[in-house]
């Protein structure tokens, strides 16, 4: 067992995150520790944000994201927000700059305590996102589920938000759809080398959006920030909406929004709704062992 790091048990309108502080270590939270962290009803998560000390110059951290299945995402819309609200307690500070393997991301915390996140630029070229096949126009790719000439979902928008998006454009509620059974064979198809998250989105007005995820690595969340920029682009991409809209995240807990502009002036997508401090507590990186803080000696710090 190595020595034990802070972390802190958070969501992102409902989006289940662990907060993991590695600062000051080389190692890293290993994928056999977030699968038994996930096992354990208490700490089971979608997403583990471990912080890690800046590797390049002008940042505040690098953060290594990991899904509930171990494996790797390069982008976390809802976690990003927690990392902000973590860090802003801790230091005081609002602005943060942070660098994951997908690139820079610029956030702020705002005095109302909502968070502003600069997810960067949306990736639109099939090689890039990546898809399995060329399409000139990755805005309507050829892909159905269902009966092929009655399918339930087809012809979704596909981009990169730094991870993989795929949007399907539905018009009935998008909690009528079982998105348990095609989730998964959606996220696995053959189209998506690298897998995706899939996303069911209608649109409720000029600037709203209604939105449910099956996550990559993570199945059904309550909610998905990076989802929520990809399908607030691809909206406007395809002349849905404008390009500033409230996405309405139909599983969050409790009901929720978040608000995201895709930029005109430097096409960078921003996201800006809440984050949430459950409780915190220590545990092993390389196994996944923990311990809840004594909640009486959080409240006396
Ligand atoms: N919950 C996250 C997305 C995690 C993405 C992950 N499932 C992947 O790309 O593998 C968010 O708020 O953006």
């Amino acid at each position: 067992m190595s020595a034990t790091v802070e972390f802190a048990r958070m969501n992102g309108l409902g989006n289940k995150i662990l907060v993991v502080d590695m600062r000051g270590r080389p190692d890293k939270v290993t994928p056999a520790a977030a699968i038994a962290l996930n096992a354990d009803p208490q700490t089971e998560f979608d997403q583990i944000m471990a912080i890690h000390d800046p590797k390049a110059e002008g940042t505040d951290a690098f953060i290594d994201i990991l899904n509930s299945d171990g494996s790797k995402a390069q982008a976390c819309g809802n976690g990003t927000r927690c990392v902000v609200q973590a860090l802003a307690a801790e230091t005081g500070r609002k602005v943060f700059t942070f660098q994951t393997v997908a690139g820079i991301l610029n956030a702020v915390e705002h005095e109302d305590g909502t968070i502003s996140v600069d997810m960067g630029r949306p990736v639109f070229d099939w090689d890039r996102i990546p898809l399995a096949e060329e399409f000139h126009d990755t805005s309507r790719i050829e892909l159905q589920i269902g009966p092929i000439d009655n399918p339930v979902l087809h012809s979704p928008s596909a981009m990169s938000m730094g991870n993989p998006h795929a949007i399907f454009w539905v018009d009935r509620d998008v909690m009528s759809y079982d998105l348990a059974r095609f989730g998964p064979l959606l996220e696995n198809h053959p189209m998506f080398p690298e897998r995706a998250n899939i996303t069911l989105a209608q649109v409720t007005s000029p600037t709203s959006l209604t939105t449910r995820t099956w996550e990559r690595g993570a199945g059904l969340t309550l909610a998905c920030g990076s989802a929520a920029c990809s399908a607030a682009v691809s909206a406007a991409r395809t002349g849905r909406t404008g390009r500033k809209v409230t996405i309405n995240v139909a599983s969050a807990k409790p009901p929720a929004t978040l608000s995201i502009e895709w930029r005109e002036r430097d096409d960078h997508v921003i996201m800006t709704g809440p984050a949430e401090w459950e409780w915190s507590g220590r545990l092993d990186p390389s196994t996944g062992l923990w311990s809840r803080d004594d909640t009486r000696e959080a409240e006396a710090q």
